[in-house]
């Protein structure tokens, strides 16, 4: 490392934290999880109303690890629910950062990434990017059919840890990331599975719509059911996004989006937090099982990823209902700060162009 190299200010917006990370060329100086325990224990509201508070915890970061204006070269947030789009880094511009304020592809704290970045670089004149926004889609044409005319599946995820975490399994195995047919699973407070294959997402298990149920997304629900929620008196398409996604999950049956919380209560003798934590893991299993089928079984790993790979009893629930498909490894928390600093990297040395957000 030298002082020439450039100085990057990374930006993690997460649904309970926000996670920053300072880095010189490749190497860590500075990082920070900021929790927001408030975030966790009351209903969502619209993640922009955040923008302030957590552009001010970001200043503060910076001014702990001394950053004066006109250090940073470049920062770079994880990009939200945009239209769907390839992989890598986009610069932010004014159309990106009006799309991601009216939301009109959902709620998501990634929408913060972008008008963080660019609150942040206007200070130090220096480029704001994003890097594998949530909405990147790379699905094959036979994973987008529905089963229902006018209606696509979509392709939303934890696209930059679930691909940063598939790069690095490859480079540990020595193996290149465009050879390795994965499954990977993202646990967190969302959770989220792509089939990996030619360095493609060739399906994804799209919280938003489908799949196991988290901390506060509902995953699948029964469908009919589901229309009688819409139409209850009194229902806002507005009221039930934010019921099945943002307010659904745990945090509908517990109050809480924590799952090391439901955990605690499960040993404490609440027998409907043990019995929820059992079903995500159950339903975890059955998602990864499906991608696994995609990929017609030939597959070299399963990868778990996400803070929920820290509490065993998560992984052993999971891992039990899919070890018999393929090898199972564990990727506790996400790499998602490093991914997002190295994107912007490949844009500072030339190695990539800024793409520019076709909206
Ligand atoms: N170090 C840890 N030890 C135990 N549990 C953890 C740890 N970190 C996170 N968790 C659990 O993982 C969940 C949140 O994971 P994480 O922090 O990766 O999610 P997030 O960043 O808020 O959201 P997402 O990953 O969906 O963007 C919580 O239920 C929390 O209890
Ligand atoms: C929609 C992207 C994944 C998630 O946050 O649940």
């Amino acid at each position: 490392m030298t002082a020439a190299e450039p100085l990057v200010l990374a930006v993690n917006p997460g649904s309970g934290s926000t996670k920053l990370a300072l880095y010189r060329g490749g190497t860590l100086l500075h990082e920070e999880k900021l929790v927001h325990p408030e975030l966790l224990e009351r209903p969502a509201r619209r993640a922009w109303e955040e923008l302030p508070a957590r552009v001010a915890a970001a200043v503060g970061f910076l001014q702990r690890a001394e950053v004066c204006a006109g250090d940073l070269a470049a920062v770079v947030g994880r990009g939200g629910l945009l239209p769907p789009m390839d992989s890598g880094a986009y610069a932010v511009d004014a159309r990106m950062l009006a799309d991601l304020e009216r939301a009109e592809r959902g709620e998501h704290a990634s929408n913060l990434g972008a008008a963080m970045a660019h609150a942040l670089a206007a200070p130090h004149g220096c480029p704001a990017l994003v890097v594998d926004p949530v909405s990147v889609d790379e699905l094959d044409p036979v994973a987008r059919v529905s089963g229902l005319a006018g209606i696509e599946r979509r392709s939303f995820s934890h696209a930059l840890n679930i691909r940063a975490v598939a790069r690095r399994f490859a480079r540990e195995q020595g193996r290149s990331f465009e050879a390795l047919r994965l499954v990977v699973a993202h646990l967190g407070t969302g959770i989220s599975l792509a089939a990996l294959r030619g360095g493609r997402m060739a399906d994804v298990v799209n919280p938003m719509d489908e799949g196991p149920f988290s901390g506060d997304r509902a995953g699948g629900l029964p469908a009919t059911a589901l229309v009688d929620l819409c139409f209850a008196e009194g229902a806002t398409a507005a009221d039930v996004k934010r019921r099945v996604f943002g307010d659904g999950g745990l945090y509908s049956y517990l109050g809480t989006r924590d799952v090391r919380e439901a955990l605690r209560r499960g040993e404490a003798g609440d027998s409907q937090a043990r019995l929820l934590v059992e079903a995500l893991c159950y339903q975890t299993g059955k998602a990864a099982a499906a991608l696994a089928a995609a990929l017609e079984g030939d597959l070299d790993a399963i990868l778990l990823t996400g803070g929920l790979v820290h509490l065993a009893p998560i992984v052993e629930g999971v891992r039990r209902r899919i070890d018999w498909i393929a090898p199972v490894f564990l990727f506790p928390g996400e790499d998602e700060l490093r991914a997002l600093a190295e994107g912007a990297l490949r844009v500072l040395s030339g190695a990539e162009r800024a793409r520019r957000y076709e909206g």
